[in-house]
């Protein structure tokens, strides 16, 4: 199953989520549980996914201390999420944490993925938080130290796509939020690109939530996407 494409299932309510869900079919896409729904409706959901056919990326972003964040990964692996964030700038004793209470699950451990720098964010946002560097010089710098740590893959602008890879080699995995069709609102993302550039720059994983669920009929938005990178890539 080649399956590309991640929806961000923020919705406001089950109801919601489901309409869709409901048109879609598990070979088409993943489906991402962000803070919204899973603070609304807990594990419950993600188990509702599941019995679906999904597989979940579950996105709660922890970043706290180690023994907190290694704990609620835990949680997530016994969840039996396919994948799994945490915020890299938590920490390398963070990441390693975390990274190692998965060794009892083997090969059924979710994907463990650093987020390094949100896509929401340009220089000036950092330079706000005291970050003293350009958003590409601080995802290399936190991507290096997820891989350091041993994780599977990080999160990241396609824009970085290409020199990370180059950086970092082929087995990690780049998961690329800040997608946007030509022609769709860019809304709060700042570091963005189409579906097509960002697999052709070599994403693992797109990202994409309201292009297709604000959009009038999404499973046939979520069909011309992947369409439109049916044959690129690798
Ligand atoms: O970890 C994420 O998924 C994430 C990281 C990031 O840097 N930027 C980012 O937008 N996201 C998530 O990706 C989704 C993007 O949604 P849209 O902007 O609606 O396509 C949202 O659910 C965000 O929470």
């Amino acid at each position: 199953m080649d399956n590309r494409i991640i929806v961000a299932l923020d919705y406001e309510t089950e109801k919601e989520a489901l309409g869709l869900v409901d048109q879609i079919d598990p070979s088409l896409c993943r489906l991402k549980v962000g803070k919204e729904m899973f603070t609304t409706l807990g594990t419950n959901f993600v188990k509702q996914l599941h019995e679906r056919g999904f597989e979940v990326f579950l996105d709660l972003k922890f970043h706290d201390i180690p023994n907190t964040v290694a704990r609620a990964v835990r949680s997530a692996a016994d969840l039996g999420v396919w994948m799994v964030d945490l915020h890299a700038s938590g920490g390398l004793r963070m990441m390693e944490e975390a990274k190692k209470i998965l060794e009892p699950y083997g090969k059924d451990a979710p994907l463990l993925i650093g987020v390094t720098v949100l896509t929401s964010m340009e220089d000036l946002d950092l330079l706000q938080i005291g970050i003293n560097a350009s958003p590409l010089e601080q995802v290399i710098r936190l991507a290096h130290l997820t891989q350091r740590a041993g994780l599977d893959g990080v999160v990241c602008s396609p824009q970085e796509v290409d020199i990370l890879r180059s950086h970092l080699g082929k087995e990690i995995k780049l998961v690329t939020p800040g997608i946007r069709p030509v022609g769709s609102e860019f809304g709060d993302q700042r570091r963005v690109m189409t579906p097509a550039a960002a697999i052709e720059a070599g994403s693992d994983y797109l990202v994409i939530g309201r292009p297709i669920t604000q959009a009038e009929n999404p499973a046939q938005v979520l069909r011309s996407i992947n369409a439109s990178i049916a044959n690129l890539g690798g």
